[in-house]
């Protein structure tokens, strides 16, 4: 993952320190994640993948999964009903995990470890809640908490007898990182258009939103109970954190980065007839320009939205993220869909934070403006992304902010098939930076956020009295054919 390098950033320790650049110099200046926040809460936000199969209630929890090499995003998985993640991760990377960290959202079972370690992984880092067998409900079903407990203890075996680190890595969040996102959501294209449909212009529904997605990741990724939480660390070996201040201060961590979660989330809400529609027109037999299903469209923006929260710009964070499909549904939780890159938007790689203006329009003198050093979000995800953008498969990219003049020819070129973006600049010509050929673009469909155009009802539909609190609670026929088309993905 993308903007500048940071070589070994923000994961902490006096030697990633010595290496690298303008992490640290840019720290301080605007509320940052730091790189194994995100990749911790990629793996988190990847467990609630959507997926076209039905979940069965067991004690092997589906997870979320993260491999990074040399501190950059090479793959984002999910378990699937067949295969646990790190089983996928395997069959998909194979030996090129060697030296590799992998992010779990649950420390993984014995079955992936051994498989991962002998793989030579650098660190796997997992977030310190239930595990991927499950160690919660011990009093409903004894028996199977004894395996559960079986396992953990493999588990710990292979991780004192093996090379890689088997950690937690979590970072207390920088001041003010939740207001900062929350003040920054509120005015984005996704939030805003949504804001104007409203009576005041209000934005009470994003709060609203916020509040059931805090509810919903808290009781999926805390556990609420105190003492439960201890037992559970004792059994996967954490018993230096059950000790306070260490067991508050995770627990505080764990909340923060929820929060993150949820307010990020929040800010592409799922909402009336609101979604990524095109009127671009399209042969409507042209399956690389058919739109993918609401909610893995709005899952990939809001990974785009998390990216941002690694911006050098102080102004405009913007984030983007690539995803392609196979032609057939692959072993993966992700269906056929596969990670290609990812970045934000940040000064030239090794660059420190003196080395180039940050100023904007604002500033005069043309010549100390940031516009003619920084490298946007789209231009980072194409230059490191780890595969190869296939000519015959539908690929896309998900951008936070309209795609501009520069970057409009580089998506046209590199072959992707469509873009997700908000739209509101569209059609600008700033200063230095100007948002003309995205309206004409021509052969990548552009999916923007809007009120559905072919729903007969959507602005009915859109009437406040259908709501609850201002979220909304039934769902349109349209959505629901959306929750039924998702099942196609990766069949054409
Ligand atoms: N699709 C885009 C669009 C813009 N950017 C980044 O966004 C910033 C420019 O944002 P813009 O809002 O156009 O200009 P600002 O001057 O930051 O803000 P304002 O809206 O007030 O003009 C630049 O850093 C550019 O790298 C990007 O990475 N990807």
């Amino acid at each position: 993952m993308h903007g500048a390098e940071e070589a070994a950033g923000a994961a902490g320790g006096p030697r990633a320190r010595a290496a690298s650049t303008q992490t640290d110099s840019m720290a301080g200046q605007i509320p940052r994640l730091s790189k194994v926040n995100l990749f911790t809460l990629f793996s988190l936000w990847m467990e609630l993948f959507p997926s076209a199969e039905q979940q069965k209630k067991s004690q092997v929890k589906k997870s979320g999964l993260v491999v990074v090499k040399n501190m950059t995003i090479i793959g984002l998985h999910c378990s699937s009903t067949d295969l646990h993640a790190g089983q996928i991760a395997l069959i998909k990377h194979g030996s090129r995990l060697k030296n590799c960290d992998l992010y779990f959202s649950r420390k993984p079972c014995s079955t992936c470890l051994k498989m991962i370690v002998n793989a030579g992984v650098n660190r796997i880092s997992y977030w310190p809640a239930d595990p991927e067998i499950s160690l919660q409900n011990e009093a409903s079903n004894p028996m199977t908490t004894d395996d559960a407990k079986l396992d953990a203890k493999a588990v710990e075996r292979l991780k004192s007898n093996s090379r890689a680190r088997v950690c937690v890595l979590l970072q207390p969040l920088v001041c003010y990182m939740v207001q900062f996102i929350e003040e920054t959501s509120t005015k984005l294209d996704f939030i805003q258009k949504i804001a104007k449909s409203q009576p005041d212009f209000n934005t009470d529904f994003y709060t609203a939103c916020r509040q059931e997605k805090i509810k919903e990741y808290e009781s999926l990724f805390l556990i609420s109970n105190e003492e439960t939480h201890k037992q559970i660390l004792m059994t996967i070996g954490l018993e230096n954190l059950c000790e306070n201040p260490y067991f508050s201060n995770l627990r505080q961590n764990m909340k923060d980065l929820v929060l993150v979660l949820a307010t990020v989330a929040a800010s592409v809400p799922v909402f009336g007839c609101f979604g990524f529609y095109s009127t671009d027109s399209q042969p409507a037999n042209e399956t690389h320009h058919q739109g993918l299903p609401q909610e893995i469209a709005r899952h990939c923006m809001i990974q785009a939205r998390l990216l941002a929260y690694r911006t050098e710009d102080h102004k405009t964070g913007v984030g983007a993220i690539i995803w392609a499909e196979e032609k057939s549904r692959s072993c993966d939780g992700t269906g056929a869909m596969y990670f290609v890159g990812c970045g934000y938007n940040a000064f030239p790689v090794g660059s420190e934070y003196a080395d180039f203006p940050h100023m904007d329009d604002k500033q005069k003198d043309r010549e100390i403006r940031k516009f003619r050093y920084i490298i946007h979000a789209e231009q980072n995800a194409l230059t490191f992304r780890c595969r190869e953008i296939k000519p015959d498969e539908r690929s896309m990219i998900f951008v936070t902010k309209c795609p501009c003049d520069e970057c409009v020819p580089l998506i046209k070129g590199a072959g992707i098939k469509q873009i997700y973006a908000g739209d509101v600049d569209a059609g600008k010509k700033k200063a230095d930076i100007s948002y003309m050929k995205f309206g004409e673009l021509e052969g990548v469909t552009k999916f923007t956020w809007q009120l559905n155009p072919f729903h007969a009802n959507a602005l009915e539909f859109h009437d406040p009295m259908t709501r609850e609190n201002g979220v909304q609670k039934t769902k349109s026929v349209d959505d629901q054919q959306h929750q039924n088309k998702k099942l196609c993905l990766g069949h054409y």
